[in-house]
């Protein structure tokens, strides 16, 4: 994986960690990185008081014992979700939504390779039929990663029934991992939602669905967010993907996402790479995001 951690809040902290005792600067200054961090103010006023309260309750005057706090309280904060992928079921079924070029086929070729080095077969169903590239470039992202995949029969074919066909040839064949593509954009946002929940119903005709992972571009910040509300309240998601955290400064998103959708992040990605991939480690990250 790429080691670029430009999301680190070190370097906006370090004047402060590096002083010699906490000040009323200290807090100015920690306000101020995480805002610019876009933690949002809501979480920053709880973290700035939660560290006050910690400082004073163990008499501390160390900028350094006030970073380890900061790291625990993130970490905690973090742990409170299960970023754990439920992929237990045989096949076991994931939709992947999202709207256009946040990386949802990026995503897709990654996750894809990330199981198939786990030795587990995976069949891709190119239900984004709406745009017609979609399925060039998530066919060519399986042949990389080692999966199949379902293609639509003709263009513009019913996205409901490819979904189906996919986890059809998956019963048939005894593949272990089913992970659908979808479409990003519809003439209307209902529209979408419908044909979503299509999709989803025609798939539960032959097994559960595991997993529904919304992919969200870090580098879009709360902008991306509410682009993506349609789904968070439509689309029964299970998780989320947060992409291009390489090229974005904003690491305090990972945490205010979570807390505003109430979803837990299940993968991060981070890098442009089939292998730029990981797992969602609280505490990796805390150690990464505070540096
Ligand atoms: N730096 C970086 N770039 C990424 C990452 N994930 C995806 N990208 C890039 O983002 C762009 C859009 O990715 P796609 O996977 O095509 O996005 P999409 O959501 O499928 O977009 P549509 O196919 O238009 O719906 C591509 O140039 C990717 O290489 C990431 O984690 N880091």
């Amino acid at each position: 994986m790429a080691e670029r951690t430009p999301w680190s809040l070190g370097s906006a902290l370090r004047g402060m960690f590096g002083k010699k005792t906490i000040d009323e600067t200290t807090w100015e200054d920690l306000e101020e990185a995480l805002i610019g961090a876009d933690f949002g103010p809501d979480l920053t006023d709880r973290i700035v008081e939660h560290l006050r309260a910690e400082v004073d309750r163990y008499r501390t005057e160390d900028p350094k014992d006030l970073k380890r706090m900061l790291r625990e309280y993130i970490e905690e904060t973090l742990s409170e979700y299960d970023p754990t992928l439920k992929l237990s079921e045989r096949p076991a079924v994931t939709l992947v939504v999202g709207v256009n070029g946040v990386g949802k086929t990026t995503t897709i070729g990654k996750l894809a390779k990330f199981l198939r080095s786990h030795g587990r077969s995976v069949v891709i169903g190119a239900a984004d039929t709406f745009r017609a590239a979609a399925v060039e470039q998530v066919s060519t992202w399986a042949g990389r990663a080692g999966a199949l995949v379902v293609r639509p029969q003709q263009p513009g074919q019913d996205p409901a029934s490819v979904a189906y066909q996919t986890v059809e040839a998956a019963i048939r064949d005894g593949i272990e991992m089913v992970i659908i593509d979808t479409a990003g954009r519809l003439q209307t946002k209902g529209g979408l939602m419908d044909e979503l929940g299509k999709v989803r119903r025609v798939v539960e005709k032959l097994a559960p669905v595991s997993e529904v992972l919304l992919v969200l571009d870090a580098t879009t910040g709360q902008n991306g967010v509410s682009q993506a509300e349609a789904f968070i309240q439509h689309a029964g998601v299970t998780g989320l993907v947060i992409t291009k955290l390489d090229g974005s400064a904003k690491g305090g998103f990972v945490l205010n996402v979570q807390e505003r959708t109430g979803l837990p992040i299940k993968l991060i990605g981070q890098g442009e790479g089939i292998d730029d991939l990981t797992g969602f480690t609280p505490h990796v990250f805390a150690e990464k995001l505070v540096g």
